[in-house]
């Protein structure tokens, strides 16, 4: 069986995914597609010669019998909707981040989906999916490097516009540290500190760039995480766990070596698109294998999305108190521990 998405959002990222489910991974087709903005809608499907139904919102789009699994690729604010739609109609979801834009429309969607009694719905967060974190995962999980003591990493995006606002750094930046971190070390966050190092010239005005955040676990482990987006010479994504044996590093992402003008070098990639291009890849032929072969989703669930949405609205509270603030998640139900599976993703 081939697995029909219905794609919710046809803007930058829902091109990218739909271009990968028609041509890069296997097992899915597009069957439908809609946008508010309609031209968007109706350019994606000429640009990717797709036999898919065009909608005007959501809501028609679910009626379609061809629609199994949702993509949604729509405005952050716009998800949780969306979500709770599919959920009710029992389509599969996949949904980039951020699942819902508070912690309280994600929890409404945990609830639906614990309703309905199965997993519908997968977050993406694609680093689960990159290599180099499998191969840190791997290593922690069979105690390597014994137990995890700190985590050093860094967030360096090249450059930002006026639109990114000073609360992105935690709930579009660093949201993708807040759901590797835990499921790398397998703990949970106690609270969150965010600081501010001299400011950079390179930054609008608007914006504190670089933030310093720590972040500590419920067993002691400290993170302290750089989140630098205007640093100006390419994406940089670093992590390192210091473990009381040993020490685990995210491996550099592989580009040609030159030797030129006196100098032995490589490129540092220049956008998360190249960068994650492999684990994007990764994710979306898990989520179709899973659906089609299991009946559910194995990677992260609602329940991570809702851990990022409590961590998130803890971390924006941080950066203006200047404290460590609390972060506090009620113990996560049993149908998000259905199967340990589930946690090696
Ligand atoms: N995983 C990642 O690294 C990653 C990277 C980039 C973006 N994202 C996420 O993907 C989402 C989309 O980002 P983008 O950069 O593609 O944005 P975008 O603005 O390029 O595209 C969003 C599209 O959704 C449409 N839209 C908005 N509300 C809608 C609704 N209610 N119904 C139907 N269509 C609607 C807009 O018209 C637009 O075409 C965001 O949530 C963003 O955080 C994730
Ligand atoms: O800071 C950016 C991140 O580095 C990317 O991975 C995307 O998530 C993007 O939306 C963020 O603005």
């Amino acid at each position: 069986m081939t697995l029909g998405f219905g794609v919710v959002g046809t803007g930058a990222i829902g091109r990218e995914h739909i271009q990968r489910i028609t041509k890069v991974v296997s097992g899915a087709e597009i069957a439908a597609v809609t946008d508010v903005n309609q031209d968007a809608a109706k350019k994606a499907v000429e640009d990717f010669n797709l036999r898919a139904s065009i909608y005007e919102d959501d809501t028609a789009l679910l009626k379609d019998e061809n629609v199994e699994a949702v993509l949604v690729t729509s405005w952050g604010p716009a998800h949780e909707s969306t979500v709770l739609k599919a959920v009710e109609a029992g389509k599969f979801v996949f949904v980039e981040k951020p699942l819902a834009t508070t912690a309280e429309g994600c929890m409404r969607i945990v609830e639906a989906e614990q309703k309905h009694g199965k997993r519908l719905v997968q977050v993406g967060f694609m680093r689960r999916y990159d290599s180099g974190y499998r191969q840190m995962k791997e290593a922690i999980d069979n105690n390597f490097i014994g137990e995890p003591l700190m985590i050093r990493c860094a967030h360096r995006n090249r450059e930002v516009g006026e639109s990114y606002t000073q609360d992105m750094a935690i709930l579009d930046t660093l949201i993708h540290e807040i759901d590797t971190l835990h499921w790398l070390v397998g703990d949970d966050y106690k609270s969150i500190q965010v600081t501010y190092p001299k400011k950079t010239k390179n930054a609008l005005e608007h914006l504190k760039d670089p933030q310093i955040v720590t972040l500590e676990t419920k067993t002691g482990i400290i993170i302290h995480a750089e989140i630098f987006v205007n640093c100006q010479f390419g994406y940089d994504i670093q992590c390192e766990v210091i473990g009381e044996e040993g020490i685990v590093k995210l491996p550099e992402v592989a580009t040609a070596q030159y030797r030129k003008d006196g100098v032995l070098g490589s490129g540092i990639l220049q956008d998360w698109q190249s960068r994650f291009n492999d684990a994007f890849n990764n994710e979306f032929q898990d989520f179709i294998d899973a659906v089609r072969r299991e009946g559910q989703p194995q990677g992260p669930s609602a329940w991570d999305g809702y851990i990022a949405a409590v961590t998130g609205d803890a971390g924006v509270k941080a950066q203006q108190s200047g404290q460590a603030e609390p972060i506090e998640l009620p113990e996560r139900p049993d149908f998000y521990q259905q199967k340990k599976q589930e946690e090696k993703v």
